[in-house]
């Protein structure tokens, strides 16, 4: 951790769940973090002003336009867009900069739909993609292998991926139309106990599988790999090695939070990939593996969500 107080980072995405949790986790570094207000990722020559200017030694890219399922289905346009201009802007402003580190987020959702799990980094582009959120995935795919190309043409730059699986944590989105699937059911399992409700309903039939990993973790991921990026692989998945199905993720949040209700089905709502479970061969390899169970990870983020959301 001493090389990197020496460091000048700069971390995009600082106001987000990803961005906050490595903030709370390394309070004595010299991070970087200005808001999409102060600089707007989306505009090329702002980026190449700003990184002249301030010189990073290291990037941690975790801005982006994010969101569940059903926000990627919403607005395709925008998750392609969006994420294609801010990977595009800040990696080539970097490389034109001559910024010496880049520490890039993908997520398992660049993985064809229908690959054998667990999920391996060099799978990428062997197969179509899932359609619920294919604008996102190949703006992701478009942002790690322009960092490999630059990888390839300039050894001496260390641009590289980790590709974290689905992630749920203190400051993550708990829009009802806009959130992942964890933020989802704790929003409507307390929304339940809080009115009395017995049923809760589930979209699909509950079998899908995910791999959800506490935010917390991957920032443990994240400063493990600004600490020591020349020994990090160029792609690198950040997961558990194990998922659950749908229904089980709704089970242990009643359990967590006392709710002893029941469950409803609405077999009209999308699922998405049946499983996208990461193979954590190479992060345990290089010396990474997440900490925290579901249930610890949980009431910590139920417990930001009573702070913070709860009505
Ligand atoms: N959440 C997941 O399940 C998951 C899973 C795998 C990978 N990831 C990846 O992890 C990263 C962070 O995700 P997250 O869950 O932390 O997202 P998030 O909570 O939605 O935060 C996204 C951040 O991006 C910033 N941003 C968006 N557009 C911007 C722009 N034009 N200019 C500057 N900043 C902009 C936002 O800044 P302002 O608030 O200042 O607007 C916000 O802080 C993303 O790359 C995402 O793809 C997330
Ligand atoms: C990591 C993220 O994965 C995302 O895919 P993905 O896991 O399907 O996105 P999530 O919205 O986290 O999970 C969706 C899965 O949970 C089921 N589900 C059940 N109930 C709910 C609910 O109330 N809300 C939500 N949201 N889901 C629910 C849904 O049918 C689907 O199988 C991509 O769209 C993003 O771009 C990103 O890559």
């Amino acid at each position: 951790m001493a090389q990197l107080k020496a460091k000048r980072i700069l971390l995009t995405g600082g106001g987000g769940m990803v961005g906050q949790n490595l903030l709370e986790a390394a309070p004595h570094l010299n991070i970087d973090h200005p808001s999409s207000k102060t600089l707007d990722l989306a505009k090329a020559n702002d980026v190449q002003a700003y990184l002249q200017d301030t010189k990073p030694d290291l990037i941690i890219h975790a801005a982006g336009k994010v969101g569940g399922i059903q926000a990627n289905m919403a607005d395709p346009v925008g998750f392609l867009d969006k994420n294609l201009a801010i990977g595009r802007n800040l990696i080539m402003g970097a490389y034109e900069a001559r910024v010496p580190e880049f520490l890039n987020l993908a997520s398992t959702c660049i993985y064809p739909r229908a690959a054998d799990n667990p999920l391996r980094e060099d799978m990428v582009l062997t197969g179509e993609l899932e359609p619920t959120n294919e604008g996102y995935a190949i703006a992701k795919i478009a942002a790690l292998r322009l960092c490999e190309y630059i990888r390839r043409q300039r050894p001496e730059m260390q641009y590289k991926t980790l590709i974290p699986c689905n992630l749920y944590g203190p400051h993550d989105n708990f829009h009802p139309e806009k959130s992942h699937l964890l933020p989802a059911i704790i929003r409507k399992v307390h929304d339940a106990k809080q009115s009395g409700a017995g049923k809760v309903e589930i979209w699909g039939d509950g079998t899908a599988r995910r791999e959800f990993m506490y935010a917390g973790d991957l920032a443990s991921a994240i400063l493990a790999a600004a600490a020591q990026m020349s020994s990090l692989p160029d792609l690198m998945n950040t997961g558990l090695g194990h998922d659950h199905s749908i229904n089980d993720y709704y089970q242990t949040v009643a359990d967590v939070l006392g709710w002893h209700g029941t469950f409803t089905h609405d077999l009209s709502k999308p699922v998405g990939m049946k499983q996208k479970l990461c193979s954590t061969e190479k992060a345990t390899a290089w010396g990474w593996t997440a900490s925290t169970s579901l249930t610890d990870g949980i009431t910590k983020t139920y417990d930001y969500f009573l702070e913070n959301h709860a009505s």
